[in-house]
């Protein structure tokens, strides 16, 4: 059977595809697995109004992300705040025989004040800041002083009744077994300020630019007859870029602006002339930013700052009449459609770039410790969950000698079942080479938390745990601090545990700890270095996204469905292909027919038994198949999306 002469017979109608039109059910029968990923292809009628091209983010923030009022805000003659620390001490706490208390609720109960008006005070305040903000679809986005675990010795009638008045409201209430726990840490994601949230994970749309169209023109010249096809191509779409920026420590830029496109490329003109290329889109990341594709894999680690990597790269021009000239055709009235851009959701996250973590229970003295030994100026308060967001602060040993030190929010027994602030700021810890666990020496049970932070860093990660790290013991200051340091000291030495003491408020010790930290990160450097890694491929992500979108036309796989009689024909060469054949030409139609056949898939429909009538969709054309009279022959009329 000769397949050229298949499409002799052919009549073409051209009818918009319904939007409604049913797509293959369950019993699609699968032929080949070629498909790609990310390539998508739309109806070109509601082109994505184009945004402004300037780089995505500029500046960066304060390294100080504390927010919260100050102590002094608390102003209240009944409130006695000292007392409080008391409350939420993790030693304190009973999990099995005592239940949990809301934090508000204890305010109120025991000091008649109405922390709920305050938490509506901050929420404003913080509101103010980020005006213009909706993304956060009107979520409390201010600080909650009551997301702490928080137990007292009480009936279980009166837990319960609690509960039961409150509702869901608060979302604070953790604790409990079973499918309380469950609900406990689904709560817990609800109720996370959008500010925290979004400091170290954000989701944006990126789209590279759609390649310029190209043109059919014709040279006229008086002295030139039949001067032949003059038309130019389509100038290239612009890349997304990613660029890593020093001066970024956080990723809340994005909460303002989620998509990022590359510029269109200008289509070509008359006299050969080629079309601009489009305006590339940079996106400034913070160090440390991990890409992802949305709900997939990574895609790039950007640690150091001026790193630049090409993530999508913008479409290819459409090429113009005079690029189809041949021996054959010497007046072609053809001319291709641009290539669109590549698009993807990315899921950003940032894992700070610091050498050393400071890790411990709320209240420890974790700011205090970071303020006195760098410039860093974090809030520092007598209350549990002080810091919410990490601080990062340089310390300066010696004239070339610094190091980077992250203090993070404190740290609960059960933190990897939400409680507190979670452990969800544990994974900035990734990063560092060495861990200060600070221990509030004025506990009543220093060993015990001591031992909390260090399963919760387990559960979180057992990397964590192995990582070198010191143990210090703050506040040697207040006797009932260094009266228990020698039996805690004596109790870890026997575990194999060296802790040094220290008074961060007084400065004591604090050098030798940072000493000590730096030491350990040297020798940390060093092992590494054995081991340098290769250069990586920064623009590996763009060169995947090619290899992809450069799929031969002949690979595609078809499915069917027996129901609607319709034949799906896709793969990500042939999709381009229909994507870049511009219609209004009329040597179009018969370069689109030839190619369905040089590519076989006339053939394999055939071979899988394609009847008169049947629907066959390509990329976003619908065809109908029709048999030529004098041979069983593919195809017909051709019914497009609208244009
Ligand atoms: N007496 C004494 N008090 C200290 C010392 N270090 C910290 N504090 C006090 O302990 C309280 C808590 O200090 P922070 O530095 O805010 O504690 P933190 O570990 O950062 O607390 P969170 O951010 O809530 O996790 C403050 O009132 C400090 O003044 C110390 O060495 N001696
Ligand atoms: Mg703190």
């Amino acid at each position: 059977m000769a397949f050229s002469s298949l499409f002799s017979a052919t009549t073409l109608h051209f009818k918009p595809l319904s939007s409604s039109r049913p797509k293959p059910n369950s019993n699609t029968n699968r032929i080949s697995t070629n498909k790609p990923k990310t390539q998508k292809l739309k109806p070109r009628n509601h082109p994505p109004p184009r945004r402004s091209q300037t780089p995505a983010v500029e500046g960066g923030e304060a390294t100080t992300f504390t927010r919260l009022p100050p102590r002094d805000d608390f102003g209240s003659d009944n409130l006695a705040l000292d007392s409080l620390t008391e409350v939420i001490k993790l030693s304190d706490f009973k999990p099995s025989s005592n239940k949990p208390k809301k934090f508000d609720q204890r305010l109120e109960t025991k000091y008649g004040f109405d922390s709920r008006n305050r938490i509506s005070e901050v929420n404003d305040e913080f509101e103010d800041e980020n005006e213009g903000n909706d993304d956060d679809g009107g979520e409390n986005v201010g600080y909650d002083y009551g997301r702490f675990e928080l137990y007292e010795v009480g009936s279980d009638d009166e837990y319960e009744n609690e509960d039961d008045v409150d509702g869901e409201e608060d979302l604070m209430v953790f604790g409990g077994e079973g499918g309380e726990e469950e609900e406990g840490v689904k709560e817990k994601e609800k109720g996370v300020p959008a500010v925290m949230r979004c400091f170290d994970r954000t989701k944006i749309f990126v789209k590279a630019g759609d390649g310029g169209n190209g043109v059919v023109a014709f040279r006229r010249e008086k002295f030139v007859p039949l001067g032949g096809p003059s038309g130019g191509d389509g100038g290239r779409g612009g890349n997304v870029y990613m660029e890593v920026d020093r001066a970024m420590n956080s990723l809340l830029p994005f909460r303002k602006s989620l998509h990022y496109r590359g510029g269109r490329g200008s289509h070509g003109q008359g006299q050969q002339k080629s079309g601009a290329k489009g305006e590339d889109v940079v996106i400034k990341v913070p160090p440390g930013t991990v890409v992802r594709e949305s709900g997939g894999d990574v895609l790039l680690e950007l640690l150091h700052p001026g790193q630049k990597a090409l993530l999508l790269p913008g479409g290819r021009g459409g090429r113009g009449n005079a690029s189809f000239k041949s021996g054959m055709n010497k007046v072609p009235k053809i001319a291709e459609n641009g290539e669109e851009g590549l698009e993807m959701w990315l899921d950003l996250e940032l894992k700070l770039v610091a050498d050393v973590g400071i890790i411990g229970v709320p209240n420890a003295g974790k700011s205090t410790f970071l303020s006195v030994i760098s410039a860093a100026q974090p809030t520092i308060a007598n209350y549990p969950f002080t810091t919410l967001l990490p601080n990062l602060g340089v310390v300066s040993l010696d004239y070339d000698a610094t190091m980077v030190v992250a203090d993070l929010p404190g740290l609960l027994e059960g933190a990897h079942r939400g409680f507190g602030l979670g452990h969800e700021f544990l994974r900035h810890t990734e990063r560092c080479s060495v861990l200060v666990h600070i221990v509030d020496g004025s506990s009543q049970q220093p060993e015990y938390e001591f031992d909390a932070v260090r399963l919760e860093l387990e559960m979180f990660n057992p990397e964590l745990s192995e990582k070198p790290y010191i143990v210090a013991y703050n506040k040697m200051d207040l006797p009932e601090a260094s009266e228990n340091w020698l039996s805690f000291k004596e109790s870890l030495q026997s575990r194999g545990i060296q802790p040094v003491c220290m008074s961060a408020v007084t400065r004591s010790g604090t050098q030798e700890v940072i000493n000590f930290a730096y030491e350990l990160v040297q020798k940390d450097k060093a092992n590494k270095e054995e081991g340098v890694p290769g250069q990586v491929n920064l623009n590996y992500v763009a060169d995947m996204m090619q290899k992809q979108r450069a799929a031969p036309i002949n690979e595609f796989e078809i499915s069917h469905d027996s129901g609607t009689k319709t034949w799906h024909v896709d793969g990500a060469g042939l999709q381009r292909f229909v994507q870049m054949t511009n219609w209004r030409y009329q040597d179009s139609d018969r370069r689109f027919q030839r190619v369905l056949e040089a590519c076989g898939a006339n053939k394999s429909l055939l071979k899988l038994g394609v009847k008169e009538g049947d629907t066959v969709i390509v990329g976003e054309l619908e065809l109908v198949w029709h048999d030529a009279p004098d041979s069983p022959g593919p195809t017909s009329r051709r019914k497009r999306t609208a244009e």
